[in-house]
């Protein structure tokens, strides 16, 4: 399948997708309607219909759409099938939060090496997972190729520029700063700020209106 097909608003809700397939799957439900999943993932059932045409109509009128072909089908297009491992930089408070926080629970994405610069950190572990220097990132980081980055602000560009040179191609960045990083490097940023803000914004300006 050419992925890079899929347009980006549909590819970022795939996972979604998949999450809730999964927990369905698991309480053994063999079908789903498209209203049931429009209802659960919170999109409009145009939406999904929509996004899922990009895969070829998967759906059937008076059925729905069968779980567990569709969560294969969602398995291998979001790489499900093999294991991703994640290097998480920085062991502070977030970075601790995310080491606890079971990544295996729905997906298969997992955060299996930390870096950090203190001393005190180096060579120990949370939740099983060893922190390593970030000076020693040549001898650690392995094939890994992404990178959660939650280290503070002022330095951010410095370690982007050692993951960068260490074949990282994807960051999620915690920091509240904007990194500079090559076209080939791939950066989502995430601020609970921000968010917190436009949502405050969004009631304030356009309120919505109570069910009946
Ligand atoms: N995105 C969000 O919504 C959100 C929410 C909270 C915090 N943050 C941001 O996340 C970052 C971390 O916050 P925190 O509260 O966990 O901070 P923290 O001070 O508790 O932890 C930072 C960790 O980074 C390590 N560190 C510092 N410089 C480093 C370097 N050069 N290389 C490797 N490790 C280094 C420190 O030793 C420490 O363990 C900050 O930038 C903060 O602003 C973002």
């Amino acid at each position: 399948m050419e992925q890079n097909k899929i347009p980006q608003a549909t590819a970022k809700r795939l996972p979604l997708y998949y999450r809730f397939l999964n927990n369905l799957y698991q309480q053994g439900k063999k079908r789903v309607s498209s209203k049931e999943l429009s209802e659960a993932v919170k999109v409009d059932s145009a939406t999904i219909r929509r996004d899922f045409s990009y895969f070829g109509a998967l759906g059937k009128k008076g059925y729905g759409y069968n779980v567990e072909y569709l969560l294969g089908f969602f398995r291998s297009t979001l790489d499900q099938h093999e294991i991703t491992e994640v290097a998480l930089i920085g062991v502070g408070n977030l970075g601790t939060a995310f080491l606890k926080y079971s990544f295996l629970k729905n997906n298969n994405i997992r955060i299996t090496k930390a870096f950090d610069k203190d001393p005190n950190k180096v060579g120990t572990e949370v939740e099983g997972v060893p922190i390593y220097s970030i000076d020693e990132m040549d001898k650690h980081l392995g094939h890994i190729r992404v990178a959660i980055l939650a280290i503070p602000a002022s330095e951010a560009d410095a370690v982007t520029d050692i993951l960068v040179k260490h074949g990282i191609i994807g960051i999620l960045n915690f920091t509240p700063a904007r990194i500079t990083v090559p076209k080939h490097v791939r950066v989502h940023h995430i601020d609970f700020a921000v968010e917190l803000q436009a949502l405050v914004y969004f009631l304030k300006h356009y309120p919505l209106e109570k069910d009946e």
